[in-house]
């Protein structure tokens, strides 16, 4: 590509936990990453997104921020909807503006996890709470756009930055001989740094090719398992690697009430992703395993 400008791919959400591993992917060349947070921009303020992606050729737009504070959001309404709902909204009218596509992160909490399986792209949604309901307005904003556009949904977000399930136990356990953890909710982790490679992946593939798939596609790690499952493999590789472990006790949701009300069942069928794309996810011990090599050192 010498003696053109690379394509400039905005990314939002950088120091969360996939915006930091969509800036770790190993872009083609010829492509720079544009990775924005609240300093550059506040996505409460619309005018402001719509200047953003007016202000230089961009070749696509990644939403990977959020308002992600599940409990926090049932009494702070407005704001999770401003930067779920209503910053999606700006960058979809801003990408169908100029032309460019948009990939917009969203979450399995648009369903209220009632019923066995996998949820499907086009299953009824229902979500459960402010998060969620926001969320689901997001992907409503963008669909109802008219910017061409792909949006993930995607769950139990794990890494080795920031907040999550991960950290979260490896720190309690330094301190605990066990640990109650929910065993009637059901799911999937997703590794940030595979969900940022197939981010990457399908957003190469709509600057590329006009005719790449949209729509709403699922992706998360391969499996199915309860957040107790979820602490006892953590603990098993943690403590191959010399790190912290403790016991898990298995609790029903009843015993560990939130503000927000949870799905039972987040598990999300990979087959509208696999069909468009071609992307089979990898199984989430072997994601795990990666994260814990970086956060504790390999096995020893
Ligand atoms: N973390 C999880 O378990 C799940 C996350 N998701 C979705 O995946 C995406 C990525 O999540 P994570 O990286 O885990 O989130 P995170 O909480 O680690 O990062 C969120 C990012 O959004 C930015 N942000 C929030 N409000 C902002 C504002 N007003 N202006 C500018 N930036 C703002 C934060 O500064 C941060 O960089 C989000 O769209 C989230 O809704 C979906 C399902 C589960």
């Amino acid at each position: 590509m010498s003696g053109t400008s690379p394509r400039a791919i905005l990314v939002t959400g950088a120091g969360g936990q996939l915006g930091t591993e969509l800036q770790r992917c190993a872009w083609p060349q010829g492509y720079e990453i544009v990775a924005i947070d609240h300093d550059t921009l506040d996505l409460r303020d619309a005018g402001a997104i719509a200047a953003m992606v007016a202000s230089r050729p961009i070749a696509a737009v990644i939403n990977g921020a959020a308002y992600t504070a599940v409990d926090k959001a049932e009494s702070d309404v407005v704001t999770a909807w401003a930067v779920n709902a209503m910053a999606p909204a700006a960058f979809g009218e801003a990408c169908a503006k100029a032309g460019i596509p948009l990939v917009q992160v969203s979450t399995d909490y648009v369903f209220a996890g009632d019923r066995q399986g996998a949820w499907e792209v086009n299953d009824p949604v229902a979500p459960l709470g402010v998060y969620g309901a926001s969320k689901l307005g997001g992907e409503l904003a963008v669909r109802t756009s008219g910017a061409r556009h792909a949006i993930v949904r995607t769950a139990w977000v794990v890494s080795a930055h920031g907040h999550n399930f991960i950290k979260t136990m490896l720190r309690l356990a330094e301190t605990r001989d066990t640990l109650s953890v929910v065993a009637d909710q059901y799911g999937a982790p997703t590794s940030a740094a595979d969900l940022a490679n197939v981010l990457m992946r399908i957003t190469l593939r709509l600057v590329e090719d006009e005719d790449a798939p949209t729509g709403t596609f699922h992706f998360s790690n391969a499996g199915a398992i309860s957040w107790a499952d979820f602490a006892t493999e953590i603990f098993r590789q943690s403590a191959l690697r010399g790190g912290p472990s403790t016991m898990v006790v298995p609790i029903p949701s009843s015993d560990y009430p939130t503000p927000a009300a949870r799905p039972a069942n987040s598990r999300l069928s990979h087959n509208a992703i696999h069909a468009a794309y071609g992307i089979a996810p990898r199984d989430w011990q072997v994601a795990l395993s990666d994260i814990l090599d970086e956060l504790i050192g390999a096995t020893k």
